[in-house]
């Protein structure tokens, strides 16, 4: 289910909206990849995502899939509903006075798919996200997990080609982010479409995309897999919004063996394959080793300096290799120079840890 293999979303991204904002923005994505769109407030991430399901046309450029022109302006328009895209909007957008399984049946009903196959559709979708037990009941008596699942579902049930996503995760508290995600992560595994989400959230970025793009102001600022991008920052808003450690590793016990080499014990119990991510602010540097109750120490070199607005961003190798934010009068004190050799310590309850999907160790190493 799902698979639509083959076909490369091609994007050459030009809007222009009243009030002068121009969106100038060139996009592939193949398929199977998901590309997320990363960016600050009125950057232009909504404007692409609509652009490309066909709710906002374009002014100039073209949007193709493969062969398939959907948007050449002014000669060639093609209409949401006839292009392969599903969409999971901010806050689902679930049609409340709908079943979950009449919403997920909906974009099937919708193309002329009869009622029947539509609800049997419906149905096999609402197994492979786990909300079959909920089919009859409306949105409301959903979770916002729950939520976001049958939005998924929703989309995914009409096969598309591109799957868009608007701050899949935006809506839910805290502790069900952490699973969502997972499950997230998971379906969008087996999609075999080109994937394009749009966050403002670093952890969800990273852990969610083979590919980031970052949008400043309606263009592209920077572009990598979440590693490359994390680690060598282009923007202030770049090292400030991804600067974050992301390292896999195995848990054994209560430590983590870290893929890249070295050992970390989390707060949060843990067990197998993990990811771990910490701000680079969570580092904290000292001259000699420290003693007393921090179990999360090692010796690292300075390897790279770099100033970012009032911070000072430290590239740090050792075991593992990790990103330090530090004040400029902290470098004064610890006499920092590429090369200084240190110890760097991170508290146990600065470290989120989370499941990793196997075969997800590709990026294990973090910032290195
Ligand atoms: N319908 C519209 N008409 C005119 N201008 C618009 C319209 N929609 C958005 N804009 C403008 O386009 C720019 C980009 O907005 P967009 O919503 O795409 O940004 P965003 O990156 O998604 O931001 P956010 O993270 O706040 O959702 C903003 O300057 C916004 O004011």
């Amino acid at each position: 289910m799902g698979e639509a293999g083959g076909v490369t979303l091609d994007a050459d991204l030009r809007l222009d909206r009243p009030g002068g904002f121009r969106l100038d923005l060139r996009l592939r994505v193949a398929p199977g990849e998901v590309v997320t769109l990363l960016g600050p407030n009125g950057a232009g991430k909504s404007t692409t995502l609509r652009a490309i399901a066909g709710l906002a046309p374009l002014t100039g450029g073209r949007i193709s899939m493969s062969s398939q022109d959907w948007d050449v302006p002014p000669r060639r328009f093609t209409p949401p509903r006839d292009r392969g895209v599903g969409v999971v909007f901010q806050e689902y957008r679930l049609f409340p006075h709908m079943s979950v399984r009449e919403n997920v049946a909906f974009g099937l009903r919708a193309r002329g798919v009869d009622r029947h196959a539509a609800r049997r559709r419906a149905d096999e979708w609402l197994d492979v996200v786990g909300l079959r037990d909920h089919s009859g009941h409306r949105p409301h008596r959903l979770s916002g997990g729950q939520a976001q699942r049958a939005a998924l579902a929703r989309a995914l049930a009409t096969t598309p080609e591109v799957l868009l996503l608007d701050e899949p995760l935006a809506a839910l508290d805290v502790s069900t982010r952490a699973r969502v995600r997972a499950e997230l992560s998971r379906h969008l595994a087996r999609f075999g479409g080109a994937t394009l989400l749009v966050s403002h959230d670093p952890l969800d970025a990273m852990t969610l995309a083979d590919r980031l793009v970052i949008v400043e102001d309606g263009r592209e600022v920077q572009s990598g897999t979440p590693v490359e991008v994390a680690t060598r920052p282009r923007t202030d808003y770049v090292a400030r919004l991804v600067g974050l450690n992301l390292l896999g590793g195995n848990a054994t016990g209560d430590s983590v063996d870290l893929a890249g080499g070295g050992r970390l014990v989390p707060a949060d119990p843990v067990r197998g394959p993990v990811w771990l991510a910490f701000p680079p602010s969570a580092v904290v540097l000292h001259a000699t080793e420290p003693h007393g109750s921090a179990r999360n120490h090692w010796p690292v070199t300075v390897t790279g300096i770099e100033q970012h607005g009032n911070t000072v961003r430290l590239h740090l190798e050792g075991r593992p290799t990790v990103l330090a934010d530090v004040t400029p009068a902290a470098v004064a004190e610890l006499r920092l120079a590429p090369g200084t050799a240190l110890w760097a310590a991170v508290k146990a309850t600065e470290i989120r840890a989370y499941p990793a999907e196997p075969g997800e160790g590709g990026m294990a190493g973090g910032a290195g």
